[in-house]
């Protein structure tokens, strides 16, 4: 069974990727990564100009069906990243960074570009829990103008991360703005920004930031995912991969994400619930469908979802 896959000339060995933010923030969680075979590749928190805490505690809540979380982008700062990509690891490593605003992400890609980094880098338009700060994504003006700014300037090879769309017409803005621009991939979706859960016995919120306000992740985001994969592939031009990432529990997900169009698959909520070991169920059970339906590889299906 062939399960390799690529972004650009990156070739991974596996499709399977964590989600930013997910298990990737210190060393110690990042060579976790490094040491789960099933892992295709690794990505990095994403990484702002200057450390942060991040929000206030709780911040993170796991439900039945996902999780809610308002993590505030916590992370060591991108020296510490961008020091870390560089070294030698065992796959390929996705460096994610953030700005706090436009300037910010402008910045933080010149330091990149200004590195002897050559691997691919992850411009997080997308993150919904920076108190006072909008998802940039949902701005196609300043999104164009951000990556307008970057292709000026950033000459290797880069993606985007993006919030989830759940309009047509935002389909389209979105994807005429992106196919303007060399990008390697995207990574859709981010989580789903600004949901509220509600503890009816506490009668309160679950997170303490923004009233309790945060992203949500998990099965239940599974169909949002897969329509944005979907709407995304279609319009986007060929040379632009998709990373899949939302709602992902078991390797039928996984099918799903790829049958849609996705070219690799991360997973967040479920490696919190389940831990690193989640990727070799994954693989296992990808396996097995796979061969039910008599594919051998990702290409065999990749993009091949049939309307009625
Ligand atoms: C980078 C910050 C993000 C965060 C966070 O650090 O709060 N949570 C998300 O669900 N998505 C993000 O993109």
């Amino acid at each position: 069974m062939n399960l390799k896959t690529s972004i650009a000339n990156n070739h991974f060995e596996m499709p399977f990727l964590n989600a930013s933010g997910i298990i990737c923030q210190t060393q110690e969680e990042l060579d976790s990564l490094e040491a789960t075979k099933e892992l295709g590749g690794i990505v990095t928190k994403s990484a702002t100009l200057q450390p942060r805490e991040g929000n206030e505690q709780p911040r993170y809540y796991d439900l039945a069906n996902g999780s809610i979380n308002s993590m505030g982008l916590p992370n060591l700062g991108y020296p510490f990243y961008l020091d870390y990509v560089q070294h030698d690891h065992s796959k390929p490593t996705i460096l994610s960074v953030a700005g706090m605003n436009a300037d910010d992400a402008i910045e933080l890609m010149r330091k990149v570009q200004d590195s002897d980094y050559e691997g691919l880098t992850e411009l997080n338009l997308s993150c919904p829990n920076v108190i006072g700060h909008p998802q940039t994504a949902y701005d196609f003006e300043a999104t164009e103008k951000i990556l307008t700014t970057v292709c000026s300037f950033f000459k290797k090879p880069f993606g985007v991360k993006l919030p989830p769309y759940f309009d047509l017409a935002h389909f389209d803005g979105i994807a005429k703005v992106l196919n303007k621009f060399p990008l390697t991939h995207v990574n859709t979706i981010n989580s789903v920004g600004n949901g509220l859960v509600v503890d009816v016995d506490k009668e309160q919120v679950v997170t303490k930031a923004k009233g309790g306000f945060g992203g949500l992740g998990g099965a239940m985001v599974l169909p949002t995912a897969l329509a944005n994969v979907r709407a995304l592939r279609l319009r986007l031009n060929d040379d632009i991969a998709i990373i899949g990432t939302g709602g992902v529990t078991t390797g039928v997900d996984v099918f799903a994400h790829i049958l849609c169009g996705a070219d690799m698959v991360s997973v967040g909520t479920q490696v919190i619930k389940e831990g690193l070991g989640v990727y070799a169920r994954l693989q296992k059970e990808l396996e097995e469908i796979m061969a039910d339906k008599g594919y051998e590889s990702l290409d065999d299906f990749r993009g091949k979802v049939k309307e009625l």
